[in-house]
Order: structure tokens, then C-alpha cells, then sequence
């Protein structure tokens, strides 16, 4: 099972111009590793998109150092981080993302076609992850799946080149209570029984109970409250 350490140094991320410049998150220092669920919570506008963004390597820090097993993304060319993007995370919205009008598996598919990856080696994979993951068979169109199904096919996708790394951005929200928990243990269970780090920023409670690291950004700084 692929493995991954997170350590961050000195973070700084400031946005706006002039008078308007403000640091929108800062982290002094923080080590994560795999087979734990990390949670991030804070109020509507602390910076828990924005940290994610900066630790997946979406966006660049202006200061501060981010090192994923040993190695400093900021100096690796663009193409390089997106290769380990590809290769070491997955990413799960609380928006889901799906394409509508294609199938589960379709969807759970789509991030080989887009890497132009020959998808006939992984479709054995995506049907199991779906399986397991409990998308029921024979839906034609993602269309047609409930809210917890179609998170469910989100978190199949996120898992296609097996990640060391699910990066989620409040995957429960737009999930009725019963949906939120099945999600919630789900991730925990993917960090838990195999090994991966999952790291999640949200709002909801269930989450937070479920982890095993709990971050919190306040006053735009993050801090470790267990
Ligand atoms: N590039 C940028 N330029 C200006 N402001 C920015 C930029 N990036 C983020 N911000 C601001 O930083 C703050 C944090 O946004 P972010 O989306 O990370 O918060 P959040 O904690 O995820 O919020 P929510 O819980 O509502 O999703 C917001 O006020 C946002 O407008």
C-alpha cells in the first residue's frame, strides 16, 4: 500500500493588494503520516479550502516549506507536482463533480481517459472499488443515483490510481444524516484499514469525532487540537 509524510514549516499564504494584503492562513509547523484521518475545522472563511489547495500543491505558499515524504514541492517543476498529484492523491468535493449523463463506472473511469491512461487495465479496479464502496449496479446515468451514492462513486474515483493521499473539502455537507455518516466512516476506514492519509476540511461533527488528528484554523492560524 503506497504510504505518505506530510511536514510543513513556516507556512505563510497572504492574498489581496496593498492596504488589502492579509494572511489568509499560516501553519508554523505540522507532521501528518499515513494511516490517520486528519480533520480541519473553522468557521466559513478561515482558510480550510485554502490549506488544502496549499498542501495538495494547487497553490504555491509564499513562504514556508511543504514536504511530502522528504521532498519540497515548491521546487519541483509544475509538471512534476501535478505527476504526483496524479499519481499520490485523490480529491473528493463536497460538490461531488460527476459527469451526469455518464455511468458510475464511466465516472470512476474518467480520470484514466483524462490522463490518457488505457482504461481497460483499471475497469476490473473501478467495478470493485464501486462494489465495495456500495454503488448499487445497473444505474445507466450518475443522474439517476441519491446524493449518498453519488459521494460514493466521487470517493470510488478518488481512489482509481490507489492514492496515498484523499485530500476532501467538506465531503459530507450536501449529505442528508444518514448519507454524512456512511461517508464519515467511510473515510476513516480508508485511512484506518489501509493505510492512506486522508485529510478533510469541514463543518461537521461526525467527522471530527472520527479522527484521529484534529486540526482547527482560527485568526488564520491552524493549530492542533488533538
Ligand atoms: N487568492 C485569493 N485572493 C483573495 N482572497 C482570497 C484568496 N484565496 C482565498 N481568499 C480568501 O481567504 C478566505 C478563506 O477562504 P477559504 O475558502 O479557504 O475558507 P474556508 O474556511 O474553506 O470557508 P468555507 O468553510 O466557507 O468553505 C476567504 O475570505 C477568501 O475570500
Amino acid at each position: 500500500m503506497p504510504r505518505a509524510t506530510l511536514s510543513v514549516n513556516g507556512l505563510r499564504f497572504q492574498a489581496g493588494r496593498g492596504a488589502d494584503r492579509r494572511t489568509i492562513i499560516a501553519v508554523d509547523r505540522l507532521e501528518l503520516a499515513s494511516g490517520g484521518l486528519a480533520t480541519i475545522s473553522g468557521a466559513s472563511g478561515s482558510g480550510k479550502s485554502t490549506l488544502l489547495y496549499l498542501l495538495s500543491g494547487l497553490l504555491s505558499p509564499g513562504a514556508g516549506r511543504i514536504l511530502w515524504d522528504g521532498t519540497d514541492h515548491a521546487l519541483l517543476t509544475e509538471a512534476a507536482r501535478d505527476r504526483w498529484r496524479r499519481r499520490n492523491a485523490g480529491f473528493v468535493f463536497q460538490g461531488f463533480h460527476l459527469i451526469e449523463e455518464l455511468s458510475p463506472l464511466e465516472n470512476v473511469l474518467a480520470p484514466v481517459w483524462f490522463g490518457s491512461f488505457r482504461a481497460g487495465d483499471r475497469r476490473d479496479r473501478a467495478q470493485a472499488l464501486l462494489d465495495r464502496l456500495g454503488v448499487p449496479m445497473g444505474r445507466k446515468t450518475a443522474a439517476v443515483l441519491s446524493r449518498g451514492e453519488q459521494q460514493r462513486v466521487a470517493l470510488a474515483r478518488a481512489l482509481i490510481f490507489d492514492p496515498a493521499v484523499i485530500f476532501a473539502d467538506e465531503p459530507t455537507a450536501s449529505l442528508d444524516a444518514a448519507a454524512g455518516a456512511e461517508v464519515a466512516r467511510l473515510l476513516a476506514d480508508l485511512a484506518r484499514t489501509e493505510d492512506r492519509l486522508v485529510i478533510v476540511a469541514s463543518h461537521d461533527d461526525r467527522l471530527h469525532a472520527l479522527a484521529d488528528h484534529r486540526l482547527q484554523v482560527a485568526q488564520g492560524a491552524l493549530e492542533r487540537l488533538s
